[in-house]
Order: structure tokens, then sequence, then C-alpha cells
């Protein structure tokens, strides 16, 4: 049995990967991880959860856990998960990470950790959006060259990253599809005197409002006819159950960083 750690228990998704953990037939949920101050710290993770109690109390600190997991799955903000990241690395542990919102230096940084340790790092653990991501490369290399392209993200009121990594890692796919480099064709927004568009711009526009937990779509807009690819999850145990599919999947994985499209299978498809 893999033994799991999870980080950021008492948010949102940390509740959602204690249940997934909890019911897979191939892992167990053995320690749960907060934020030094955090309310959580001490308390049953699985009251946390409302699984009601299983006798596994949040800690703020992973080094007192260490002998006690085999792989830790990240969700938190990206200073914590910088942290962890050093921690687990010095330990020898296995990493799964869903934290978005990295700069250039932390994603160097997941990168040197991935040489001694195995990690998969994804913006988005579901299958349907790591489906989106094939169909966005098949479609910006069939229309993307005549055709506008903009990413439209919606999320709920408490998110606290611009735009959302999956958009993000939506643009450097098509990016990378049209031998773009996405750092000089993205458009953050629009506002004022524009000016016309640009064809070679991949434009980003995001949408924080309510409950909605993660909405994505891209439209390739030519004259005459436009394509619209269209991803939205409606629970968060979607991503939960990816983090553990990819948990299970890094089990016997070597030293490296990995992605959902490794962990489905998708690389070659297409
Ligand atoms: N890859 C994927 O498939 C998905 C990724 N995400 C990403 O996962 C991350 C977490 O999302 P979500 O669960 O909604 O967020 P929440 O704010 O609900 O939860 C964040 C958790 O991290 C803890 N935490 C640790 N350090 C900090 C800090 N410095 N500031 C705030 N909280 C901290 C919080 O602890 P406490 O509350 O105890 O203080 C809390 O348990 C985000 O980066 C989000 O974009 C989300 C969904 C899917
Ligand atoms: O913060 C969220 O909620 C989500 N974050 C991820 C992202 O930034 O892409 C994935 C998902 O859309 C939900």
């Amino acid at each position: 049995m893999l033994r799991i750690a999870v980080a950021g228990v008492s948010g949102r998704m940390g509740s959602c990967l204690v249940k997934a953990a909890d019911a897979s037939a191939y892992a167990e949920f053995t320690a749960a991880l907060s934020r030094p101050g955090s309310l959580a710290v001490g308390k049953d993770a699985g009251e946390l959860a409302g699984m009601g109690t299983i006798g596994i109390n949040v800690v703020d600190d992973l080094s007192a856990v260490l002998d006690q997991f085999d792989l830790l799955i990240d969700f938190t903000r990206p200073d914590t998960s910088m942290t962890l990241i050093e921690q687990c690395r010095a330990a020898g542990k296995k990493l799964v990470i869903g934290t978005t919102g990295y700069t250039p230096e932390q994603k160097l940084t997941v990168e040197r950790a991935a040489e001694d340790i195995a990690i998969v790092l994804s913006p988005n653990m579901s299958v349907g959006v790591n489906l989106s991501l094939k169909l966005l490369e098949m479609t910006a290399r069939v229309m993307g060259d005549e055709s506008d392209i903009e990413i439209i993200e919606a999320h709920h009121r408490h998110k606290v990253d611009a735009p959302s990594g999956t958009a993000l890692r939506m643009g450097e796919v098509i990016a990378a599809a049209l031998d773009r480099d996405l750092k000089e064709c993205a458009i953050y927004g629009r506002e004022g005197h524009t000016g016309a568009r640009d064809r070679k711009t991949i434009g980003f526009s995001t949408i924080r409002a309510g409950d909605i937990v993660g909405d994505h779509t891209v439209m390739f807009a030519d004259d005459g006819e436009r394509v619209e690819i269209t991803h939205k999850a409606t629970s968060r145990m979607t991503f939960a159950n990816g983090a553990v599919r990819a948990a299970l999947w890094l089990k016997d994985k070597p030293n490296g960083l990995y992605d959902m499209q490794d962990v489905l299978g998708l690389k070659n498809l297409g």
C-alpha cells in the first residue's frame, strides 16, 4: 500500500484529497499537514473532511511525520509548496503537486528537485482537461495561424491566482504548436484604446464569481467560423481522484518531472 500524506488538508481541495486517498483500494491516507498557525492543526483530518474521526491529527511540520508516508500530495500555495518540495527532496519522498501560481523561478526549483525525487506537477488533474490539451494542440496546428485565439477561464470567488494554471498551460501548449513564445504573444485582458487585434497574440480573460469549480474555453475564431473547446469541472473530486491516480502511477517511477499527460498516457497520442 502506498502511504499518502496530504498538505493543505483544511482547504477546498484538501478535504477532497483526504476522501480520495482514504477511498483508494491501493493507497492509504496516513498523514495530514497544514501551515503553522492554521486553526486545523491538532484536529482530526477526517473530521475536517466531513468523514468522521479517522485518528489522523493535522500537524504543521512535515518533519514530524516523515516516517509515516511515502508520497506527499500538495495543493497549497506557491511559497508553502516550495518549503515542502525542499523537505521532500531532502527526505527522498515522492510528490504530486497541484498547486498553481508559481513564478518562473519557483518552476525551476521544482525542475531541480526532480533530479533527486520523482514528481508529478500538473495545474489540472482531470482527465477532461488533459484530453482538451491534446485537442488544442491539434486544433492549433490545423487552424491556429489563420484564427484569433482567446482563452477564457472562470473560477470561484476565492481563487487567488490569475489566469488559472490550466489556462496558462493551455496557452503554452497552443504557443508551442504554433512555434510562438507565450511570453511574447500573451495578452492578459484588454482596456481602453487597444488598437486592432494582432493575429499572433493569444488573449486571456479571467472571470472570478460565486462557486464556479473551474471552466475553461479556448476559442479559435476565423472569418465565417470558429471552433470552441470547452471543459467544465463540476466537482473537485475529479481533481482529487486524478491526484491519487497520479500518486499510484508515480509509485514505481524513477526520479524525474512528470505531468498528467504522462500519467494518462496521452504524450504520444495524436
Ligand atoms: N492541479 C489541480 O487539478 C488543481 C489545483 N488547484 C490548486 O490547488 C491550490 C489550493 O486550492 P484550494 O484548495 O482551492 O485552496 P484553499 O485556499 O481552499 O486551501 C489552501 C490550503 O493550503 C493551506 N496553506 C498553506 N500555506 C498557505 C498560505 N501561505 N496561504 C493560504 N493557505 C495556505 C491552507 O491552510 P489553512 O486553511 O489551514 O490555513 C489550506 O489548507 C491552488 O493553487 C489551486 O489553484 C485547485 C484545484 C485543482
Ligand atoms: O483554484 C482552483 O479552484 C483551480 N485551480 C486550478 C488552476 O489554476 O488551473 C485547476 C482548476 O481549474 C481549479
